[in-house]
């Protein structure tokens, strides 16, 4: 399937000089949503799950939809201030801005296997964030996934030593 076709730019949001990568037309589309899942599943063929991360908010979409069926819990990466148990955080600098995030300090334990899923890799400061956040928990990154992957922002050099999968690069 062609999902680049469900995919639009958004010229200057949300600062000028970005464009953005819009998947709400992906979203829209039963047949795009259910083969863009199935696809992203597809990466994981043969490994052991035991967790899927999503991050706040977009990862959020697909994270769970994964895990249902990959058989795997499901763990929300919230940015500051959301989450209501003791939790570990991490800040860092994305494409236009800076934030922290932060995982529960319960949400994964030692050794689980650990796939991070979102909807963009740019800069790939977010996606190292939450490398650092499953491992200061001693979880096993196996894979980080994504829908899109803006290859010219150099995301996955951040991301040096961890297997990358994106639907879409551009
Ligand atoms: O690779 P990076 O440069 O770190 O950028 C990628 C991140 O930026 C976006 O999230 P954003 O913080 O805009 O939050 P949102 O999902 O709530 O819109 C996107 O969903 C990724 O999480
Ligand atoms: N250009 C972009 N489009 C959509 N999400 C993003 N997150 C960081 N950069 C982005």
């Amino acid at each position: 399937m062609d999902f680049a076709a469900y995919v639009r730019d958004i010229k200057d949001f949300p600062k000028q000089g970005v464009i953005f990568k819009d998947i709400t037309p992906l979203l829209n589309n039963p047949e795009a949503l259910a083969r863009a899942c199935e696809a992203l599943c597809g990466f994981t063929t043969n490994m052991k799950i035991d967790k899927v991360v999503g991050v706040d908010s977009r990862g959020f979409i697909f994270a769970p939809m994964l895990a249902e069926r990959l058989q795997a819990g499901f763990v929300p990466v919230r940015k500051k201030g959301k989450l209501p148990y003791k939790t570990v955080s991490e800040s860092y600098d994305l494409e236009y801005g800076s934030e922290t995030l932060e995982i529960h300090t319960d949400a994964i334990k030692k050794g689980e296997k650990v796939l991070i899923h979102d909807d963009v890799l740019a800069t790939g400061g977010t996606a190292s964030a939450v490398c650092k956040l499953v491992e200061k928990l001693g979880g096993e990154v196996v894979q980080c996934n994504f829908l899109v992957e803006l290859t010219f922002l150099d995301g996955a050099k951040k991301l040096n030593g961890y297997q990358i999968e994106a639907l879409l690069q551009y």
